[in-house]
């Protein structure tokens, strides 16, 4: 007689950094009957892979201040509370796998009120508040960095590095459909999965210089940017979105970037040197704890937006660029950083909570 297929719902919803780890750990679990849960129009629509059904709710996050728009969402709220308690009754679900963010709150208030079992991993050095809220209610929680436990002294937490998308382990990499010489410096330029228009703003005043010493510049930047074309160079490949960021993060010479967990555990698996510049607006500035780990460890160097000027980011980037000693010194402490077997371990840890 062979075993039915455990049936796990995983709740990730809205950005990359939540979604790829989620992608990864389900692609662990080949024996698992998997669903998803996700809200209409977000990412998760287009990323989330054809073979885990979507199931919507409408859940939304509370603004500031308690008005008739948060009414509405409390509303929200409890409406997709009972929607997904039905749907892990109907499904005969067995456990609950999220990400975090708003969608983890119906998913871990329904799972744990239908007596399911719910392991959470959280990417971010600074937990988010649903996290720090929930995080006791959960039967593990499974953290990206060290740094985020003290923010969650009730959680059972196992420290487990964040999972990457399969691309950034294969044995072959696909190769860069790019056209950028083996052996010119590149700058690679990225904003988390929206892209970054300050960031963009300062890429763009300061490339001359950069492209002058012989570099290339691939920059990211996003499809809400609306200077989107405005710079062109033969050295300067400028594209809305990129699928093969593997390639291009061992690639590079030099990253450029938001300090999103998904984007500093690639870089990390890549050991690709960094200058950071967290976004300013993120919810409770959790982007600065993120780099804070990188620059204590000395794989990045972290410019707070607020601070920084073109002219200073030109000169950072020319100074190390003129020191690869320096750069391969960055690369080898992110390489120190990365648990590249991030998603075996939550895997196993979603097994041993689920199966035990
Ligand atoms: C604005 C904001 O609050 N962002 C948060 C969001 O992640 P957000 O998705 O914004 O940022 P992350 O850095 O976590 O992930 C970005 C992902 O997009 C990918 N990418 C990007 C550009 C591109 O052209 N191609 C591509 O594939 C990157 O390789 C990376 O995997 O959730 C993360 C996890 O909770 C948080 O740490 C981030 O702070």
């Amino acid at each position: 007689m062979t075993n039915a297929p455990i049936k796990l719902l995983i709740a990730a919803s809205g950005t990359g950094g939540h979604l790829f780890p989620a992608i990864a750990l389900a692609e662990k679990l080949p024996d698992y009957e998997i669903e998803w849960l996700g809200v209409p129009n977000r990412l998760e629509t287009q990323l989330v892979p054809k073979q885990y059904p979507l199931n919507t709710i409408p859940v939304e996050g509370f603004q500031q201040g308690f008005g008739l728009a948060s009414l509405k969402i409390l509303a929200k709220l409890i409406g997709s509370i009972i929607e997904v308690r039905r749907i892990l009754k109907q499904g005969k679900f067995q456990g609950v796998f999220t990400t975090g963010g708003y969608i983890a709150g119906p998913a871990v208030i329904a799972a744990r009120s239908l007596g399911l079992p719910v392991v959470f991993h959280e990417s971010n050095a600074l937990p988010g508040k649903v996290t720090r809220f929930f995080g006791p209610w959960c039967n593990a929680m499974a953290l990206g960095f060290d740094a985020a436990a003290k923010y969650l002294p009730k959680a059972k937490n196992v420290c487990v590095g964040t999972p990457v998308r399969s691309q950034f382990l294969a044995a072959e990499i696909p190769p860069l459909d790019l056209t950028i010489p083996d052996n010119a410096p590149l700058i690679v330029v990225f904003g988390g999965s929206q892209g970054a228009v300050a960031v963009n703003k300062f890429v763009r005043q300061a490339a001359s210089a950069w492209l002058d010493t012989g570099a290339y510049i691939v920059h990211l930047t996003g499809d809400r940017d609306p200077d989107a074309g405005i710079f062109k160079h033969p050295q300067y490949i400028e594209l809305p979105f990129y699928d093969n960021m593997a390639a291009l993060l061992r690639r590079a010479t030099l990253a450029i970037s938001r300090s999103g967990a998904g984007s500093l555990t690639e870089l990390a698996v890549c050991g690709t040197p960094a200058i950071l510049i967290p976004y300013p607006f993120a919810a409770e500035d959790h982007q600065s704890y993120n780099a804070d780990v990188f620059t204590k460890a000395g794989a990045a160097i972290t410019d707070k937006q607020s601070e920084l000027t073109a002219e200073k980011l030109q000169t950072q980037v020319l100074q190390l660029l003129q020191n690869p000693a320096e750069l391969t010194k960055m690369g080898e402490n992110a390489k120190a950083i990365a648990v590249p077997d991030s998603a075996d371990k939550l895997a196993s840890l979603l097994r041993e909570v689920l199966e035990s």
